[in-house]
């Protein structure tokens, strides 16, 4: 990875202390109250799935680890140190992301938005260094080198999903964002997407937070949980645990259930 000039820098985690610690952040809109004290830690190499209802700021929450949003209060560590140095920058080098809709560039052929930031670096790198990258990236998510100089808008949904999955690996990132990874797939290939993202992150030793409302996504990746509800972590515990918890909301969510202590609006 030396190559890729700015991307490629060397894991900065300290074992025993946690990659990502949030410490009761907190974050309004005008009047509207978003997180109010939410607090988790992510360990290196674990992988954590955010759940909770729509609007319950699992987006809020991601954008301010990223720095896209300024919390008002309340602390962001990202491997021990506060979020408000250099060292963002150092630990945002590490990380990839999949975007929700995968956010693919139309104008750009397959390889090339596999290979976006490798080429974009401050020391890019070589076109055809790149494109043997993404070949082999694209490889990985099982698609065949004859999907390289195809255009997003050729492919099918699973498929540019494979192509975000193949670009948020590209750089062999240490920390992996996933939002809604499977949002707007059938449950097969929602099944391959989860599959492989737990593979990827398994064989990759990354650490890992991803968005989502699917629980077949969170049995397949999460080895933690943490539900928010009303602004704050309702429950955090590892997977194994989820089932046999007893927190109503909790209980709620993840059967579904339109009564319980979580107001559904019909
Ligand atoms: N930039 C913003 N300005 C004002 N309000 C915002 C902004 N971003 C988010 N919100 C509000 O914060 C709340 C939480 O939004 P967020 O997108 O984090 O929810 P979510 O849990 O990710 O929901 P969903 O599951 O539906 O994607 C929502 O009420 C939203 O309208």
């Amino acid at each position: 990875m030396a190559d890729s000039g700015d991307i490629a820098l060397p894991d900065t985690s300290t074992p025993g202390v946690p990659r990502i610690e949030l410490r009761d952040v907190k974050k309004r809109f005008g009047h509207k109250r978003v997180l109010n004290g939410v607090s988790f830690k992510v360990m290196p190499g674990e992988s954590l799935v955010i759940i909770g209802g729509s609007g319950t700021g699992k987006s809020v929450t991601l954008k301010c680890i990223l720095g896209i949003i300024r919390c008002d209060s309340g602390q962001i560590l990202l491997d021990g140190q506060p979020d408000d140095s250099s060292d963002r920058r150092t630990f945002l080098k590490q990380f990839g992301m999949l975007f929700q809709g995968g956010a693919l560039f139309d104008s750009l052929s397959v390889w090339q938005n596999v290979a976006f930031r490798l080429r974009h670096a401050r020391r890019p790198m070589p076109r055809k260094e790149a494109r043997e990258r993404a070949i082999e990236k694209l490889r990985r998510v099982g698609l065949g080198p004859e999907t390289a100089d195809l255009y997003p808008a050729e492919l099918s949904g699973g498929m540019q999903k494979r192509v975000g999955l193949a670009r948020a690996i590209a750089t062999d990132p240490r920390i992996i964002f996933f939002d809604e990874p499977t949002a707007g797939l059938d449950p097969i290939m929602a099944g391959v997407i989860n599959d492989l993202i737990r593979e990827l992150v398994t064989e990759m030793g990354a650490t890992a937070v991803t968005i989502t409302h699917d629980m077949t996504t969170v049995r397949t990746v999460a080895d933690h949980v943490a539900m928010l509800h009303d602004g704050k972590v309702q429950w955090f515990g590892r997977i194994e645990d989820m089932d046999s918890a007893t927190d109503p909301y909790l209980d709620q969510f993840i059967h579904g259930r339109a009564t319980g202590p979580i107001a559904a609006i019909r």
